[in-house]
């Protein structure tokens, strides 16, 4: 083999993705990373890491194309530190899933030959996201283009856009992303003005001072209505500039329908805020999943692209097989759309999440959808889950239980209580195969893993979602 080391320049093929969206080349049997390559294609890459059992390099040139590439769509691909794989064809991107979810299944979780169905594409793979943070920053970052340029006069002091792959303190301004509507890029482009003219500085995550901070917005992609909130520094005169701003919003904009102002007075750099001011409107939007309604607050969780989180929910409804007598468990429940999503073919829902105000959005969801068979609970469900008392009075023992619990997975007590209670059947939904993996193989010994939905909810990155149906195995 040859002698890798940091530094080393050597030409190698590219033949797989790997799990998380690397590319993987081997060099003489020996593993090597590549951060932005396809499968197909040969490339000249420098060495950047070298340890025992792989290497990591920087791809420096293109040998040889791979079939699968296309166009990229937007004009900030490679520097933004979304959509990796914007440049490679959707059919390929699910393929590559599917074997990522199959992969972990048989090598994590000894789920051997696990029925893995295709993939389901996004409805769609443009304008797909309901949310979306923008970061104001005094630090623009130049792409290359620009640099070439050498124009003294682009205004280096002030970005509004999204971070540079991997790099957190740095912002470039977006100009083009197809994620959101182009009607929520015109909203950027505008507050970015608008700021830049106020005589307010971004906030420095480095000095910890200045005004603009965060600009989120939340569209309801079926009902067109659309959320601004703006998060600023706490400083003198930032209530006065977002006042106008929000004035401006509203009269350049009839598609915003409420506009929020936040400020975040801690370090954190989270797009959330201590309190909530309402410029205008009702300081919610509402969205459809299926015939249910959601309300949506400036920081209530719910799923980015509902148009597959709808198809995904089908799914769990179908895997869960209700006739209308069960009792169900929705753990991890967030704002409760699974658990109302099911409620009409169940006896009674019991919703478990640890997130108050999520619980308190879930009760309105249910009133807003004149759903009454639906309970929710606050608390830590690995407590929850096995004490009566915690769980509350009306919560009966589940016949089927669907969980969806975050990306680290179910706690390992959350698991032993599934086991001790042993619903007929549980419907995991997950948006980690590696961590799903690790849960299904701890129910294995009681539960039989009958099918396995992958979901694409976040076209042209490396992420999937599952949808699992377990049945109890039979007692021999
Ligand atoms: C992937 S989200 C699922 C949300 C919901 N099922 C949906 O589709 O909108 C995971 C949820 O688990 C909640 N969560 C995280 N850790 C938890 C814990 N230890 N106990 C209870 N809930 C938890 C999060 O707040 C979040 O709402």
């Amino acid at each position: 083999m040859a002698t890798l080391r940091k530094g080393t320049e050597l030409d190698c093929s590219v033949d797989k993705l790997a799990f998380g969206g690397r590319a993987v080349a081997r060099v003489d049997g020996f593993v090597v990373f590549l951060d932005r390559a396809l499968p197909g294609q040969k490339v000249r890459a420098r060495v950047v890491k070298k340890r025992k059992n792989y290497a990591e390099a920087v791809v420096l040139e293109v040998l040889e194309a791979s079939p699968h590439q296309v166009e990229p769509l937007c004009t900030h691909f490679g520097v933004c530190g979304g959509c990796r794989w914007q440049d490679l064809d959707y059919g390929e991107q699910l393929a590559w899933k599917r074997r990522h979810v199959q992969e972990c299944l048989e090598h994590l979780g000894d789920v051997l030959e696990a029925p893995v169905g295709e993939v389901v594409p996004s409805p769609r793979t443009e304008c797909y996201r309901n949310k979306m943070e923008f970061t104001f920053s005094g630090y623009r970052w130049l792409s290359p283009e620009e640099i070439a340029r050498k124009d003294e006069t682009f205004d280096r002091s002030f970005a509004l856009g999204l971070h540079v792959r991997g790099h957190f303190d740095r912002v470039f301004d977006i100009g083009d992303c197809r994620l959101q509507s182009p009607e929520a890029m015109d909203i950027v482009a505008a507050v970015r003005d608008f700021a830049r003219g106020s005589g307010l500085p971004p906030y420095s995550i480095r000095e910890h001072r200045g005004c603009w901070r965060f600009l989120v917005i939340r569209e309801g992609k079926r009902t067109g209505q659309r959320l601004v909130h703006l998060i600023t520094g706490d400083v003198p005169g930032a209530e006065e500039a977002v006042d106008s701003l929000g004035d401006f919003l509203r009269e350049t904009f009839p598609h915003i329908t409420t506009c929020i102002h936040s400020v975040n007075r801690t370090r954190a750099q989270v797009a959330q805020g201590d309190d909530e001011r309402i410029l205008w409107g009702p300081g919610v939007i509402e969205e459809q999943l299926g015939d249910l309604r959601f309300r949506i607050s400036a920081q209530s969780f719910f799923q980015t692209n509902p148009m597959a989180a709808e198809h995904l929910y089908q799914t769990a409804l179908d895997f869960a097989g209700l006739e209308g007598s069960e009792t169900v468990w929705d753990l991890y429940c967030g704002t409760g759309s699974i658990a109302l999503f099911v409620a009409r073919h169940a006896r009674k829902v019991a919703g478990f999440e640890v997130v108050e105000s999520a619980i308190e959005d879930a009760y309105r969801n249910a009133a807003l959808n004149d759903v009454d068979n639906c309970v929710f609970r606050v608390g830590d469900l690995k407590d929850v889950i096995r004490d009566p008392a915690l769980r509350g009075p009306g919560v009966d023992l589940p016949d089927v239980v669907i969980t969806d619990p975050p990306r680290a997975g179910m706690h390992p007590h959350v698991v032993q209580a599934l086991l001790e209670l042993a619903p007929q059947r549980i419907v995991a939904v997950s948006c980690n195969p590696a961590t799903l993996a690790r849960d299904l193989a701890l129910l294995l010994p009681k539960y039989r893993v009958c099918r396995v939905q992958p979901f694409d909810l976040f076209p042209h990155t490396p992420h999937v979602e599952c949808v699992v149906q377990l049945d109890r195995k039979s007692k021999a």
